[in-house]
């Protein structure tokens, strides 16, 4: 019988820093449909991983697999352009173009090929309905002309995720996303998250230190501490497990309400 391979995997995954592993053979695969939550404590290795996987940094060991296909090899353009859509890096926005323009360059240049000279007009109104169709799902219908630097941090936010989905990204990755927002922000971003995963095309990846977060949105939750996978499973189990309660989150027996950091 043949499998299909999963959208994502990671395979011994590896990097040192000097003599400091930070991130320690990391085996683990990503399905379609899925959001699974990096957990552990501060300096366990998140942020790492996440750059090994987007392409930010290069691994000294081990393997980043894309639907089977190794892409160890590629930099983080040509990973994003695979499909490994990394949200909240800012470079993927332009500050002074508007929230139109931002997505309609992603789409222009996810569908670059079988350009037509002789439909230039039709071409453009596609791309742009195209475009309205992004920012429709992150509610920025409103905000069209407003030029990216004029938005707040929660629209810049929701801008990214328009602009990952007109690059049609397979992959979503989002380190801490609410991170630095404002209190009314905080929800909007969740329910952008929880928008993009309902549908079930997506394979999303969240690294987040509130547990209540985590609890909301993960299907699956991986625990990494010391730069190794350490425990993976559904959240309530992992979240009560012993050894995320005693070591990672300090409070053995708690429930677990907080996180770190
Ligand atoms: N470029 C680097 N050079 C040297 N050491 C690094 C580098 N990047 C990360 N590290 C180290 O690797 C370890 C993992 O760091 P990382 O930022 O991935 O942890 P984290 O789990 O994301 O932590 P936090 O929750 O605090 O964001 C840490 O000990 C960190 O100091």
């Amino acid at each position: 019988m043949i499998t299909e391979p999963p959208v994502l995997s990671t395979e011994a995954l590896t990097i040192r820093f000097g003599g400091h592993v930070a991130v320690d053979r990391v085996s683990c695969a990503f399905e379609r449909g899925t959001l699974t939550a990096i957990v552990g404590p501060n300096g366990a290795g998140k942020t790492t991983y996440f750059n090994l996987i987007s392409g930010q940094l290069r691994s000294s060991a081990g393997r980043v697999l894309l639907f089977g296909r190794d892409v160890t090899g590629l930099g983080a353009p040509r990973r994003a352009r695979a499909g490994i859509g990394r949200a909240f890096q800012l470079t993927n926005l332009f500050p002074d173009l508007t929230v139109l323009e931002n997505v309609r360059i992603a789409v222009q240049a996810r569908h670059a090929s079988g350009f037509d000279l002789w439909s230039l007009a039709t071409r453009r109104r596609e791309l742009i309905e195209l475009a309205e169709h992004h920012l429709s799902r992150t509610g920025l219908l409103d905000r069209l002309d407003a030029t990216a630097a004029s938005l707040s941090h929660g629209d810049q936010r929701k801008l990214e995720v328009a602009v990952l989905l007109a690059l049609e990204s397979e992959v979503l990755m989002f380190d801490e996303p609410t991170a630095g927002m404002s209190v009314d922000e905080v929800p909007l971003v969740l329910d952008l998250i929880q928008e993009i995963k309902a549908d079930r095309s997506k394979t999303i990846l969240l690294v987040e230190h509130k547990m209540d977060v985590v609890r909301s949105l993960a299907d699956r939750i991986i625990v990494l501490h010391n730069g190794a996978l350490v425990a993976e499973g559904a959240p309530e189990a992992v979240i009560a497990s012993d050894i995320v309660q005693q070591a990672y989150l300090g409070t053995a027996g708690s429930g677990a309400g907080a996180g770190h950091g």
